[in-house]
């Protein structure tokens, strides 16, 4: 299967943080989210993807390109979505069309238009009176006018209405529809990735954890419940990690085969939600 990002072997350090050999793959035709807690190091990468910030060693590469000989034509093939207005203020649609339009080879001012039709938005007004959920329309109108391949979201959904936020997961499925495009996504609301994403990579402490198909995820990943008496040393490296209560424990499973080897009918075993996940692997690392 095609990648569209490849990151190898990637480090950059700051000051009380640092990503280290960090490895991640992005499939063509399909929506990735990308999840960690506060601070994982998600919008780092996503700025070591989008070329706004160096890696001390390691390689990016954007459709089997690198930076170094290829800006400019990566750079068309992305659209960056941002949920601010990083254009001038005072500036109205029009204006923003004239400016950014002749910057892209492949701008399409039929598709801008009709974008612009699609999502309500006005011409004339100036862009800093739009609301945020507006002015993440704007920069969704400009990546799809001039045909970006790969869709780059960081944070998109964050402070916007229900309602708006499920027209908005709906267009990006709408968006797959033709198989070409890829979306690499980042999100604190992972229920919205339950909905729409394909793939799920999950960041913690500058670390990647996995990047799972969300069919993998179901099928190994599982919340497991049961009697006290059913843990011991060995029963219980079944599990990520496991909660304890007096009434029982509760317990994250990536291997839900091995779990219903040992356990069998003796345990219960749920679904594991995204947040679920997070919860427990953050748990881990503070034990
Ligand atoms: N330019 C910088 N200089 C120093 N430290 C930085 C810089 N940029 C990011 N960091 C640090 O790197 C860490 C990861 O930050 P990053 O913004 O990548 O996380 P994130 O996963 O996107 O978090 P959030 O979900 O809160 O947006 C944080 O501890 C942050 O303080």
């Amino acid at each position: 299967m095609e990648n569209v990002i490849e990151i190898r072997n990637i480090r950059k350090k700051f000051k009380g943080f640092s990503i280290d050999n960090l490895d991640l793959q992005v499939k063509k035709g399909y929506i990735t989210g990308f999840i960690g807690a506060n601070g994982a190091g998600k919008s780092t990468t996503i700025k070591m993807i989008m070329n706004l910030l160096k890696p001390d060693t390691g390689e990016v590469k954007l459709f089997g390109l690198d930076y170094k000989t290829h800006e400019k034509e990566i750079k068309e093939r992305i659209g960056f979505v941002y949920d601010e207005n990083v254009f001038f203020e005072g500036l109205n649609l029009k204006d923003i069309r004239k400016i950014v339009g002749p910057a892209y080879r492949s701008w399409d001012d039929a598709l801008f238009y009709q974008y612009v039709k699609k999502f309500d938005l006005p011409l004339n007004k100036p862009i800093k009176t739009f609301s945020k959920g507006m002015q993440m329309k704007v920069s969704l109108a400009i990546a799809l006018s001039h045909h970006a391949e790969l869709i780059i979201m960081d944070e998109p959904t964050a402070g916007l209405d229900p309602i708006f936020r499920r027209e908005f997961l709906n267009l990006l499925q709408e968006l797959m529809l033709d198989g070409s495009r890829t979306i690499f996504i980042s999100t604190h609301i992972t229920t919205d990735l339950d909905r729409i994403a394909d793939y799920i990579a999950f960041m913690q402490n500058g670390e990647l954890v996995f990047n799972h198909s969300g069919h993998d995820l179901v099928e190994n990943y599982a919340l497991v419940k049961g009697g006290l008496d059913l843990l011991d040393r060995d029963t219980e490296k079944a599990f990520v990690r496991v909660h304890r209560a007096s009434t029982g424990f509760e317990a994250l499973t990536k291997d839900r085969r091995t779990v219903n080897e040992i356990f069998g009918d003796s345990v219960v075993i749920e679904r594991a939600s995204l947040e679920d996940i997070m919860y427990y692997f953050k748990e881990l690392n503070h034990a």
